[in-house]
């Protein structure tokens, strides 16, 4: 394991600059290495999280390159007890580092790390549920929600509860990618009759990222089947999309009506109050003392994506820890980068969306036709461009064909009230707030 260590270090100080060897590679040490999968002991919980966020990749490269075959990478604190991340049973040969691959849960991604808010709160509940009882009300349970808000991690809460209530359970989590790829690989190696057996004995399915399933006919054919063989054995099948089904282009009907049997619920963006109370939680699993006028400033300054509100918290953890300067909000704002500036959501965007998915034409937005599609079409792209653009209420009845000022408030707030009373109406108002948003990254 030395040798393999030494040649990993060999080819990380050719990759890296020597102010980031010094500080963040040469206090770590090999702790073991079995079933090629290497644990990397560092110093204290800050570099762990830095070294996992910054250097998983290329340590797990030189190490490939040292040993001839890919090998996994997880990091402990030197005087802690090492995470194993629960290996899900139906795939043992699979990689036991905590990932997105359908191999194993991440052991971060749990009910009791997930912070509860006004974003979430249906979609933990549903969630609980089904873990508490899978199979019985929401089945399937589909989750939906923009990037990074959480829809992973309460997927796989839900895997771990179960693992916890009954350690024999058939797990599957895999992301759509995935289910994809092993399915091509199944009929390569003509072993599609495993690849169906694997997917169809579990008790409980997870697939993560359901709209990559967009046009690949063949992957969708096959999702079928399993989807109606789980359903049908009363087995709880989880889907997490960024968007609803209807949204979902070329998804075949049978199973946009399938995924739209259970429970449709959506996360949104998260509030201050419930930002602070992550990154406040996160802080504490992680045994930093981050001030709390340092976590409002974070959180106030990342909006819209977990992610990378966690990620800035470690940032500014590992900046104070290697500078030695105090944690305050003055040492930390240099190194948080600015939120990303926002791609321009244009009025033609809206309205080509909004034709897309309602299945109208820009005649019609436009024509004084009464249909009751085309005018909640109409309203739609009025709120839309009222929420995302800058034109005023007389020019958003202009782009929609000359329509009068006080129609234009009239369906904004038809909009409004329709979507606090019908939660098809704001699944397909979210869904089509995540594209906009989605395309103007
Ligand atoms: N409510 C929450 N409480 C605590 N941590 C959260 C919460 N929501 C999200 N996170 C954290 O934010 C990060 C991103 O979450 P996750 O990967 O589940 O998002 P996602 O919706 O699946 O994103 P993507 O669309 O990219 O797949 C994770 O580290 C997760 O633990």
């Amino acid at each position: 394991m030395e040798a393999l260590w030494d040649g990993i270090l060999g080819h990380l100080k050719e990759r890296l600059t020597r102010p980031t060897f010094e500080t963040w590679i040469k206090p770590a040490s090999a702790q073991r290495f079995e079933e090629d999968r290497l644990v990397i002991r560092t110093p204290n919980p800050f570099a762990r999280s830095w070294l996992q966020q910054h250097y998983a990749g290329a340590i797990a490269q030189a190490g490939e390159q040292v040993v001839g075959r890919p090998i996994h990478v997880d990091f402990v604190v030197s005087d802690h007890v090492e995470e194993t991340p629960k290996r899900v049973p139906e795939r043992e040969s699979a990689p036991p580092a905590p990932s997105n691959n359908g191999a194993s849960l991440n052991s971060k991604y749990t009910f009791s790390r997930f912070v509860v808010g006004a974003n979430n709160r249906m979609a933990h509940a549903t969630a609980l549920a089904v873990a508490e009882m899978p199979g019985c009300n929401y089945n399937p349970l589909f989750l939906c929600g923009g990037v990074g808000l959480g829809k992973t991690h309460l997927m796989q809460a839900i895997g771990h509860y179960r693992l916890e209530s009954d350690p024999k359970t058939r797990i599957a989590y895999i992301s759509t990618e995935r289910f994809t790829n092993e399915l091509i690989e199944a009929i390569r190696r003509d072993s599609m009759q495993n690849f169906r057996e694997h997917y169809r004995r579990v008790d409980l399915l997870m697939i993560d990222d359901i709209q990559f399933i967009e046009g690949k006919e063949y992957t969708q054919e096959e999702f079928f089947h399993t989807f109606n063989a789980l359903y049908e054995a009363g087995k709880q099948i989880v889907i997490a999309s960024d968007r609803p089904p209807q949204l979902i282009p070329h998804l075949q009907e049978r199973l946009s009506s399938r995924f739209s049997m259970g429970l449709i619920t959506d996360i949104q963006q998260p509030d201050l109050e419930t930002r602070m109370a992550i990154l406040q939680k996160k802080a504490e699993y992680e045994n930093m003392f981050v001030p709390q006028e340092v976590i409002h400033h974070i959180a106030s300054a990342y909006t819209s994506n977990i992610r990378e509100l966690e990620g800035a918290l470690i940032r500014a953890v590992a900046y104070v820890s290697i500078s030695g300067l105090p944690m305050t909000v003055e040492t930390i704002s240099p190194i948080l980068s600015p939120p990303r500036t926002r791609g321009e959501i244009t009025d033609e965007a809206i309205l080509d969306l909004v034709c897309n998915e309602m299945k109208v034409t820009l005649e019609d937005l436009r024509s004084e036709s009464r249909r009751r599609d085309i005018s909640q079409a109409r309203q739609m792209c009025m709120y839309l461009l009222r929420k995302y653009t800058d034109l005023s209420l007389p020019k958003i009845g202009q782009a929609l064909g000359g329509k009068d000022h006080t129609t234009v408030l009239y369906a904004i707030d038809k909009i409004d009230q329709s979507r606090s009373r019908d939660p098809e109406v704001q699944r397909l108002l979210n869904g089509l707030c995540n594209r906009l948003e989605a395309d103007a990254r």
